[in-house]
């Protein structure tokens, strides 16, 4: 028999993501009279994308003036009403149900009556709660005693597409500490690397500004040259490309394609060389082949379009055996899109973020679904982030062995990297680290 935790109260409040655009913020309270006095109370803050997929769960904005649009009192509202309603005395230790009740208060495929932003936010801060009033560290709550192995962190360094007022037209470029031995001298490496990309650009005028998720954002023409540049940095800290630190990219090629242009229209490159660059789907890919031959890129998100499954799963034949395939749009966190993914053959990793499908349940469920095909997952922050540390326990949880978090800089960033220091030195000796490659590729 499951013990019985009560929620109590349900409450939410709208505060800032690090975008300075509206969020909404839950606060659960647990057990109060049976886990002491007072109970416990759990929180969460909702992330927010910016290079959003078409078939992600709606997020509910108000659309009139205040916050250009952008505010979340609605959404909040639906909390402190609706939701509230579904889940005050229910057992906060049974968060499949607690989410169904959620889901059923919403009734619609897209959670766009209630808002997924509204639905996730007690959804996670319920799991929050309840790890609290068991007196465990919410990954263990969430992962059990198998919860020891520490995600290779994907730092985004350097920012471009919808990310970034610059011209590199792929939207991520991350680096990966595969050689470290723990994720403390992971996050190390990882930083000094960033630090010496940023002397060399300063040292050539280019610009150190940073772009959403704390990577720099200089004008620059092309992938090769970002990856070059990258190459420079991480010799720089004394490391070898390929053996202490690989690359990553999220091309975001969603945002690239255009429908009518039948292609994917490059518009810093063309504006960089003055010629219009346009790629067809058997281009992108010989692209992708050409980068992936000439630097350590071990993994590649969203390396084509949201919607075109043949190009998909051309991309995978030909790239698969070696690099990491990863949806983004593609999947958006979705078990119907990621069941069909797997049927069609169509890239070989899902990028999990809770709020593109919005809740933790169904979250959960993709990561199940996932592993349980042989596919690779990566827990992800959004481009709009918050302090908030659920991710970095969830990586943790889940066993993935992946987090992309962003840059080792910006509070939003950096809080998600210090939660997994604080958890590696927790787990102490019984922490696990390791990076594994596509058959075993670097
Ligand atoms: C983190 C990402 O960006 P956004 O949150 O803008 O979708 C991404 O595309 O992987
Ligand atoms: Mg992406």
């Amino acid at each position: 028999m499951n013990r019985y935790l009560p929620v109590r109260k349900v409450y939410a409040r709208e505060v800032l993501d690090s975008r300075g655009n509206p969020t909404v913020e839950a606060e659960v309270t647990v057990g109060e009279g049976i886990v002491g006095k007072e109970g416990y109370t759990g929180r969460a803050i909702v992330p927010s994308g910016a290079s959003t997929g078409k078939f992600e769960a709606l997020e509910l904005r108000d659309k009139e003036e205040r916050y250009q649009g952008m505010g979340v009192k609605k959404a909040v509202e639906h909390v402190n009403t609706h939701l509230a309603d579904a889940v005050l005395g229910e057992n906060a230790l049974c968060q499949n149900r607690i989410d169904r009740l959620l889901l059923e208060a919403d009734g619609t495929e897209t959670k766009e009556r209630m808002g997924a932003n509204a639905i996730l936010a007690v959804s996670l801060a319920v799991a929050d709660a309840a790890a609290k009033a068991m007196r465990l560290p919410l990954y263990q709550y969430l992962g059990g005693c198998n919860a020891v192995t520490m995600p290779v962190p994907m730092m985004n360094i350097l920012n471009g597409g919808k990310h970034a007022e610059n011209t590199v037209d792929f939207q991520e470029f991350m680096i990966l500490p595969v050689g470290a031995c723990c994720f403390k001298e992971g996050l190390r490496m990882g930083t000094e690397v960033y630090h010496c990309l940023r002397k060399i650009l300063k040292d050539r005028k280019l610009s150190v500004a940073v772009g959403d998720e704390g990577g720099f954002a200089p004008n620059l023409k092309s992938a090769g040259e970002v990856l070059a540049m990258m190459t420079e940095a991480v010799q720089a800290a004394g490391l070898q490309p390929g053996k202490d630190i690989c690359f990553a990219i999220d091309a975001a090629a969603s945002e690239l394609y255009q429908e009518e242009k039948q292609g994917y229209y490059f518009p810093g490159e063309s504006f960089m060389t003055g010629t219009e660059v346009l790629r067809t789907a058997e281009e992108m890919i010989s692209y992708y082949e050409e980068l992936v031959k000439e630097f350590p890129v071990v993994s590649i998100e969203d390396g084509l379009d949201q919607e075109d499954w043949t190009g998909w799963s051309l991309l995978t034949k030909r790239l698969g055996n070696k690099v990491q395939l990863v949806g983004d749009d593609l999947f958006v966190t979705n078990t119907e899109r990621i069941a069909k993914g797997i049927e069609e053959k169509a890239g070989n990793a899902v990028l999990i973020k809770v709020n593109q499908i919005g809740s933790l349940t169904e979250a959960r469920q993709a990561v199940e679904l996932a592993h349980r095909a042989g596919y690779r997952t990566i827990l992800s922050h959004r481009s709009g982030e918050s302090e908030d540390t659920f991710l970095a326990d969830l990586a943790v949880a889940s066993g993935s062995g992946q987090i992309k978090a962003g840059a080792p800089c910006r509070g939003e960033r950096t809080a998600k990297y210090n939660r997994l220091l604080a958890i590696e030195d927790q787990l102490g000796e019984t922490a696990v680290y390791r990076w594994q490659g596509i058959n075993g590729n670097l």
